[in-house]
């Protein structure tokens, strides 16, 4: 959809009106620049008061609605500005969720293109504002271009001709700015990390251990400075050029206005004749000022939308089947045939050739050192990415050939680097299945499965406790918000999974890292339970946690090189019972 679309659909009322304020605005200057050359003309000539009067009258109201207008047109453009970027942001982001993978929120291009495009959101409304201005503009300066006209055809050729290189100079710096802008997206974005970090409450307390408080700020105010000197190069030529306009166009005024005075000397202009022309060359210049600005920035919000459109109409990073096939309930299996994969390019392989099947109904556990690879089959069997060769099917049909959000709605996860939200505890749980929130007995009972049922229910506010002390005050509660511990965090990402009981797979990768030994044995009988007949794959280091799996997979450098059960690995004496005996010597006493 074109700006103007997008602008006319939000705020018709408010751009409605602003157009018939702006019409009536255009023709407010001519019609005072010869009311007032008619009652200088009256006054001198002697005309009687009664004919003047009215003239007078006529005068003030036009004073009355030029002072008026411009705070009504005000108004009016604020609220068009709200209620337009706010439904351009909502479109920027529906889109930005559209993105099936992650890979869009890797590309540091598409990065750098999103946070011109979040800027971009009030452009709509500048660009549809600014056209009718330029149209207002456009009027005045015909008509007070067509009163000097009338005076002298030669002033009004100048004062023409004047104009041009004046459009040229500002759609220069347009372009300019423009340029600049796009240039700096990427330090600006390094600004914001700078900035964000220095205030993030999660990173807080390893900047104030290692004082790092000071290099980080170094850097950010560095980036900064490098930003403000390209601002300032860009300035300082705008300065320059439109200051030598400004000079241009009063020569052009000075002569025109000597020209004009010694006319009257010559007795060719009347004294009405001075006042119009001289408020015709100042109207003139001031109209034709504001085109050149007006067309300069409607270049300029041009230019920007166009990152703004990009985003809204950039393909899905991977391809998504027009016509998907509905994902089958899970009844075989999912098999990895031959993948191959990298997280770019130009960037090394990190599975080689992985052929693994995950059977239906089966515990499967992944082991392996770290960078193996393992975060990586999972992210691949969620269909975040697609095997750069190969290819995984969900009961022999390729993932590629499913709705990547109708497969997901068949998977419960707990990632590594599992979210924690600043939203209360209930929603943080509901999050998992966003229907639970209607049935609050679902989200108990998956915090039960996930034993964390106990810490939330004795919370200040319950359920409804605000997690965090940032927005405490937004549960309602006595603006108490609370911060769990990385343990009971992370029972609460369970609890976000097991929300989706009827999930066909579930994926738990390193879900209790953070959990005491008790805890853990405790979340591990639990999942042993839940994982019974369901099909599941589990990632942790702490091998004991793994004896019970159905079958186990060892990873090494993106490539299988083993798979059997605890005991026949054992058996084998390879890597999986290398890391093992040297995890069990670690808990034996001398
Ligand atoms: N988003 C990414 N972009 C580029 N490379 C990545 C990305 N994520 C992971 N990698 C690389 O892929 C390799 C495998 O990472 P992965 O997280 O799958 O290993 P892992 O076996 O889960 O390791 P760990 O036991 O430490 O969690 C690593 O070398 C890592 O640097």
């Amino acid at each position: 959809m074109s700006a103007a679309g997008l602008a006319f659909r939000e705020a018709p009322a408010q751009l409605g009106l602003l157009s018939v304020i702006a019409l009536v605005g255009a023709v407010l200057p001519v019609a005072v620049t010869w009311l007032t050359k008619l009652v200088i003309d009256s006054v001198t000539g002697g005309t009687a008061i009664d004919v003047l009067l009215p003239i007078a009258i006529a005068l003030a109201v036009l004073g009355a609605l030029t002072a008026t207008l411009p705070q009504i047109t005000q108004y009016l453009s604020a609220e068009a500005q709200r209620r337009i970027s706010r439904a351009a942001k909502d479109r920027l982001y529906q889109a930005v969720n559209r993105f099936p993978g992650l890979g869009r929120f890797e590309d540091p291009q598409f990065l750098n293109q999103l946070r011109l495009a979040e800027a971009a959101d009030s452009a709509p409304a500048q660009l549809t504002i600014a056209t009718v201005q330029l149209v207002k503009n456009v009027i005045t300066a015909l008509g007070l271009f067509g009163s000097l006209y009338v005076i002298t055809p030669f002033i009004a050729g100048i004062v023409l001709v004047a104009a041009l290189p004046t459009l040229l100079a500002e759609l220069a710096l347009a372009k300019r700015r423009v340029k600049t802008t796009t240039r700096l997206s990427p330090d600006e974005r390094r600004e914001l990390f700078y900035q964000m970090l220095l205030s993030d409450e999660r990173a807080s307390q390893e900047i104030r251990l290692f004082g790092s408080g000071d290099f980080l700020r170094g850097r950010m105010m560095r980036t900064m400075s490098g930003i403000h000197s390209a601002r300032r190069a860009v300035d300082r030529r705008e300065l320059v050029v439109q200051s030598g306009l400004e000079l241009f166009a009063a020569v052009v005024a000075g002569t025109g206005l000597i020209w004009a005075i010694l006319a009257a000397g010559r007795g060719e202009l009347t004294a009405g004749d001075i006042a119009l022309f001289m408020a015709a060359v100042a109207g003139v210049q001031i109209a034709v000022a504001g085109i050149m600005s007006l067309l300069a920035q409607t270049h300029e919000q041009l230019m920007i939308f166009d990152h703004y459109t990009a985003v809204l109409g950039a393909p899905p990073e991977m391809p998504v089947a027009e016509h998907p096939v509905a994902t089958p309930e899970l009844r075989r299996g999912i098999m990895f045939e031959d993948v191959w994969f990298r997280y770019g390019d130009d960037l090394p392989w990190v599975l080689r050739g992985v052929t693994v099947t995950v059977p239906y109904g089966m515990a499967v556990g992944l082991v392996g050192k770290n960078g193996a690879g393992k975060s990586t089959v999972v992210k691949l069997l969620c269909r975040m990415y697609d095997p750069t060769k190969g290819r995984i099917t969900w009961d022999g049909v390729d993932l590629r050939d499913l709705d990547p959000a109708r497969l997901r709605d068949r998977i419960g996860a707990v990632f590594q680097d599992f979210m924690s939200y600043d939203l209360t505890a209930e929603e943080n749980i509901a999050l998992g299945d966003l229907t639970a929130l209607k049935d609050p007995d679902r989200i108990t009972a998956a915090a039960v499965q996930a034993d964390v049922h106990d810490v939330v229910e004795h919370l200040p506010n319950g359920y409804r406790t605000m997690l965090s002390r940032m927005f405490a005050e937004d549960d309602g509660s006595d603006g108490t918000g609370v911060v769990l511990s990385g343990g009971q965090w992370q029972r609460l990402a369970l609890a976000r999974a097991f929300l989706r009981a009827d999930a066909d797979l579930l994926i738990l990768d390193e879900p209790s890292a953070g959990l005491d030994p008790e805890a853990e044995a405790e979340l591990h009988a639990r999942i042993s339970t839940l994982r019974e007949g369901s099909t599941s794959v589990l990632i942790s280091h702490r091998l004991g946690t793994l004896r019970d799996a159905d079958l186990i997979v060892v990873l090494d450098n993106g490539t299988v090189t083993e798979t059997g059960t605890h005991t026949t690995l054992l058996a084998t004496d390879g890597t999986y019972a290398h890391l093992f005996t040297t995890q069990a010597k670690g808990y034996q006493t001398e």
